[in-house]
């Protein structure tokens, strides 16, 4: 198995007038192709800043990124955009679909953002919506589709690029246990059958039997339990 994503004695300091706080003390951690790895830790503890880091979203203080063997911060700022379209997926807590486009279209514009042929990219969305059970939703704009459905349009479309490391930032938050329950299964499913790496946050410690690993984060520092 292949790392796919490596953090190297990453920190970073946020600093606020006279005062700065330390939300990452020289963390590392690695995650092989085929790995869904849970994130948890209490409210505060950095999360959100782990995985914007880890998703080359937010630049560390100091230490090393690595997505897909690539070292974030030897990219020109110029290519970064496009290394993140093409490489990472995000699925956010609340879905986040644009409210004025269809279901399979919200996939489509993927496609066309990193310059995907459009052909192919009609076959991958219908591949796509059918393996996560929305065939039938197709054509839907995201006020008709209940919360379960959102969530997995949004898994459909962090999919769409075959991006190598996808983050998710507390995706059950908004469904019930049994909802979330399989969008967490859909999502670890796609990962291992794609062999892809996964990092999620969650609080939902029922989640937790359907990720290969579980870390834990506390006072800057992560701990594998
Ligand atoms: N831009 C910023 N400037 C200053 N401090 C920040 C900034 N972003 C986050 N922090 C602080 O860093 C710490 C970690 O925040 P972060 O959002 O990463 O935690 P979290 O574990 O995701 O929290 P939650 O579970 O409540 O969402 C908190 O003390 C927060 O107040």
């Amino acid at each position: 198995m292949s790392i796919k994503l490596e953090l190297e004695n990453i920190s970073k300091v946020y600093k606020d007038g006279d005062s700065s706080i330390k939300v990452l003390d020289e963390v590392s951690l690695q995650v092989k192709s085929g790995e869904l790895v849970a994130l948890v830790g209490p409210s505060g503890s950095g999360k959100s800043t782990f995985l914007s880091i880890a998703g080359a979203l937010l630049s560390p203080s100091s230490g090393r990124l690595f997505i897909d063997n690539i070292e974030i911060s030897k990219l020109p700022p110029s290519k970064l955009t496009e290394f993140r379209l093409s490489k990472i997926g995000f699925i956010f807590q609340m879905s986040n679909l644009l409210p004025y486009l269809t279901v399979k279209d919200q996939l489509l514009l993927i496609s066309e953002l990193t310059g995907g042929q459009t052909t192919v990219a009609n076959q991958k969305a219908d591949e796509l919506l059918e393996r996560l059970g929305l065939t039938n939703r197709k054509m839907n704009y995201p006020e008709n589709l209940s919360g379960g459905e959102k969530q997995r349009v949004a898994i459909a479309r962090a999919f769409m690029n075959d991006p190598e490391v996808i983050f998710a930032d507390e995706p059950t938050a908004s469904l019930d246990a049994e909802r979330g329950r399989t969008v967490v299964e859909m999502l670890a499913n796609e990962v291992k059958k794609r062999n892809k790496a996964a990092i999620m946050v969650t609080h939902d410690k029922r989640m937790l039997d359907l990720c290969n690993r579980v870390i834990f984060i506390e006072n800057g520092r992560l701990t594998e339990k």
